[in-house]
């Protein structure tokens, strides 16, 4: 599942703007029915996913970054940094903006924060339905002469404009890489993290120094067996090393084997229900990188 397959591309992008340009009527445009919406992300994350739209081509992981919008004085620095690096290793960047309004201090003051960043930054015209061309194009030279931006896209969210351009345009953008969600996934399952948490924990405990804290186990698939109470679920542990793949399967697969027997025995009692857990391990080379987004995703990060 996570493997990258050549030429399928993966990203995440974050949707920044003002209160009521229409962030969340775009995403609910973008995602419609196929939106995956991780309204149940333990409180711990910082960065909502709140949206995932797969093709067989590609995913987008539409990402909620906090702190954006809010005026520097209510901001800690922790979370200005945060924020900002967020913005950083995002693939992609939305400034969405209400067309019908003047660039204004809010806009200028989430500009100021991206500049020295170089993630592609889109500014989103959003509903030009509501807006004389013209005036549009004034609107648009406003913004630009405060930044460099990778593309103007015009839309409107509402009535569904230009929305297949905008995404074919960031597919453009987008790098190769695996598949984070499952295609099918329409909720998050709440157990998830603990699940995933659960596996790591005994990954670490049985390999010591050897593997790092910051591997990663992707709960691929929770589903109850029909016609029984057994819960099966596969979990890919992601290591960044061949190396570290035979450390973790161990002589034989027998590591792989004791992690799986003990973190089905804690799974057991967290659901309450026979478990069939299947475990794989792979290599994703670029894993760390990821790190912060995987951080978002709920996987622990003890360096953090
Ligand atoms: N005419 C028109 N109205 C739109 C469009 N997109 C959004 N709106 C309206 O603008 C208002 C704000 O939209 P939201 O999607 O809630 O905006 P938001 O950016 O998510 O707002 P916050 O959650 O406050 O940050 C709603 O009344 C929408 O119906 C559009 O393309 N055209």
């Amino acid at each position: 599942m996570l493997e990258v397959n050549k030429g399928y591309k993966s990203g995440f992008i974050s949707i920044i703007g003002r209160p009521n340009s229409g962030k969340s009527t775009f995403l609910n445009r973008v995602i419609g029915q196929k939106i995956a919406i991780m309204s149940d992300k333990p409180q711990t994350t910082r960065n909502k996913v709140q949206g995932v739209l797969t093709t067989d081509k590609q995913q987008m992981i539409f990402i909620d970054t906090p702190g954006i919008n809010e005026p520097r004085h209510k901001l800690g620095d922790f979370m200005l940094k945060v924020a900002k690096n967020t913005l950083r290793e995002v693939d992609a960047i939305l400034l969405m903006v209400d067309s019908t309004d003047r660039i204004g201090k809010q806009d200028r003051y989430i500009l100021e924060m991206l500049k020295g960043n170089e993630t592609p930054v889109f500014l989103v015209m959003n509903k030009i339905d509501l807006i004389h061309p013209d005036k549009l194009l004034s609107v648009i030279e406003s913004f630009r002469k405060e930044y460099d931006f990778a593309d103007v896209l015009p839309i409107s969210a509402l009535e569904g404009i230009n929305i297949e351009k905008l995404l074919e345009v960031l597919t453009g953008y987008l790098p190769e890489g695996p598949q984070y969600y499952p295609a099918d996934q329409v909720t998050d399952h709440p157990e998830r993290f603990i699940i995933s948490e659960l596996i790591r924990e005994k990954v670490l405990h049985l390999t010591h120094e050897e593997i790092p804290h910051s591997i990663a186990v992707v709960i691929e698939k929770i589903k109850r067996e029909e016609d029984s109470e057994m819960i099966r679920i596969n979990a890919t542990i992601m290591v960044e090393r061949d190396s570290q793949k035979g450390i973790v399967i161990g002589k034989k697969g027998a590591l792989l084997k004791e992690v799986g027997v003990r973190a089905r025995k804690d799974i057991e009692m967290l659901l309450g229900t026979k478990v069939f857990l299947e475990l794989w391990v792979k290599v994703q080379k670029d894993w760390r990188n990821k790190k912060i987004h995987l951080r978002d995703f709920g996987f622990r990060d003890d360096e953090y």
